[in-house]
């Protein structure tokens, strides 16, 4: 499965899902997708058997047949924010909140990847993990360490995962053992991850870099206007935390205070700008939320991690209302799963106790929640949008890029004779008993799902993961 092997001319058959826009889901239950040699998709057919489809393309009939059975393809996902070198961590949080959280359990782990073959096992491990999740396309935060950094960028380059790949700064309030020397050293180390990543893959079309500034509250005002400076000179995405949690906020009140809000001192800075991605936006005020719409700057909804370190209830209505961009984020270790499959779920959870926050408790505010179409909108083409490929990624059309996972669903036998559990035909943790529509096979693996049914994952027409599960 190396990211370089060349790949044959494809035709993915079978069902497939995916979302028109935040409020459409398309699910078709017979389709096929032409994905050429460069993985790019040629043609998508619907309600069409293999002939007909071969038929209608000249040049296709000899193409290779992927056919899904039992399951159907949907693009692959985007994860918006993530921290792989926390991933050791997955699950460990206790009662922390934010700030105790970060001294107690992640400034001790992510000064560790110092060790080049410790960031070799976890590093090669999370992206695995990921990539077994259907996850295509990740913003990863890394460490302060150079040498480890670029390493993540080779580990997804080889591995064929699209990844934005950060170099961690922090030159303020953070342990004397965890921070950048000085703004001049965090610079310059930024810009040495920056050449390196653009050196791998000069395209960007796997890899790409991001200037990642932790928080303002671990950042002095002339080092973020200085990576603010870096972002203008070098082109590159920038990502970063705000307004995570109320106790954060009153320390940026304190460290900053000339600067009239969170968003301001980011804006000062100039760092919010279209390629900025801004990490769990909960506590946004509106005028916050209009600058950041203005600079087209956007957010990654976060939303297990937000429950588990109770930071708060994003309100996602308002801010998909206020005209903003928003995928969504694991954001491990404060969130306790690699798997967006898993913040789909955790973000319609979230947009319901919004919803049950309203004035009357009899009727909850409808509004506020987020159907499954728009979670799964979230997790495909606003993460999508989050870090500049809506054009390349997030759903099967033709002229984008076949980035994709084959999901599986356990069928249950049709005949329990005595003594059998009726659990034999079953694949995964999803059982279908055969008079379900498609779209509640698609709610089914929604609520119910997880890696167990994510059987293959391609980026760009290449098989980046397999459970041995289909045929190739
Ligand atoms: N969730 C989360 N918030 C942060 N704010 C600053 N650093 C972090 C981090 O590592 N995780
Ligand atoms: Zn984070």
């Amino acid at each position: 499965m190396a990211a370089s092997a060349p790949i044959s001319k494809t035709i993915y058959l079978g069902a497939f899902a995916h979302c028109l826009s935040l409020t459409d889901l398309e699910v078709c239950s017979k389709g096929a997708i032409g994905v050429d040699e460069e993985g790019v998709i040629a043609f998508v057919e619907r309600d069409v058997g293999l002939e007909e489809a071969r038929k209608r393309h000249e040049g296709w009939g000899g193409a290779r047949v992927l056919e899904v059975k039992d399951g159907f393809f949907f693009p692959g996902f985007v994860d918006t924010h993530t921290h792989a070198p926390q991933h050791p961590n997955t699950g460990l949080f206790g009662k922390t909140t934010l700030l105790d959280w970060l001294d107690q359990y992640t400034f001790p782990i992510e000064s560790s990847f110092s060790d080049l073959t410790k960031a070799h096992r976890i590093y090669s491990n999370f992206v695995s993990r990921t990539l077994a999740n259907g996850t295509t396309t990740c913003a990863y935060y890394a460490t302060r360490h150079v040498p480890s950094t670029n390493l993540l960028a080779d580990i997804c380059l080889k591995r064929g995962q699209r990844a934005l790949v950060g170099r961690v700064c922090m030159d303020m309030l953070s342990p004397e053992y965890y921070r950048d020397e000085s703004i001049e050293s965090a610079v310059a180390d930024s810009k040495a991850s920056i050449e390196y990543i653009r050196d791998i893959d000069p395209k960007g079309d796997i890899v790409k870099p991001i200037i990642t500034p932790r928080f303002a509250p671990s950042c002095t005002a002339d080092c973020l206007s200085a990576l603010g400076k870096l972002a203008k000179d070098t082109d590159a995405h920038v990502q970063t935390h705000i307004s995570e949690n109320t106790s954060e906020i009153a320390l940026v009140r304190e460290l900053f205070p000339n600067s009239t809000s969170y968003t301001n001192v980011y804006d000062t800075a100039n760092l919010l700008t279209p390629k900025t991605i801004l990490a769990h936006a909960v506590h946004l005020s509106q005028e916050e939320r209009k600058v950041i719409k203005a600079r087209q700057a956007k957010i990654s909804h976060c939303p297990a991690s937000n429950t588990a370190l109770t930071s708060g209830c994003c309100p996602v209505r308002e801010l998909l209302d206020a005209g903003l961009t928003i995928g969504l984020g694991t954001d491990v270790s404060g969130g306790f799963s690699p798997s967006i499959l898993e913040e789909v779920r955790q973000a319609i959870w979230v947009s319901r106790f919004v919803a049950m926050q309203s004035p009357s408790a009899a009727s909850p505010n409808n509004a506020a929640k987020l159907s499954t179409a728009e979670a799964l909108y979230l997790a495909t083409r606003g993460g999508a949008a989050v870090v500049g490929l809506e054009d390349r990624v997030g759903g099967f059309e033709v002229g984008m890029e076949f980035d994709a996972q084959m999901i599986r669903l356990g069928g249950v036998p049709a005949r329990g004779e005595e003594g059998e559990t009726g659990f034999e035909g079953a694949g995964g943790p999803v059982d279908v008993f055969g008079w379900e529509g498609w779209e509640e096979k698609v709610e089914k693996w929604v609520y119910g799902g997880d890696d167990r049914n994510c059987v293959g994952v391609w980026v760009r027409g290449r098989l980046v993961h397999s459970t041995g599960r289909f045929e190739a």
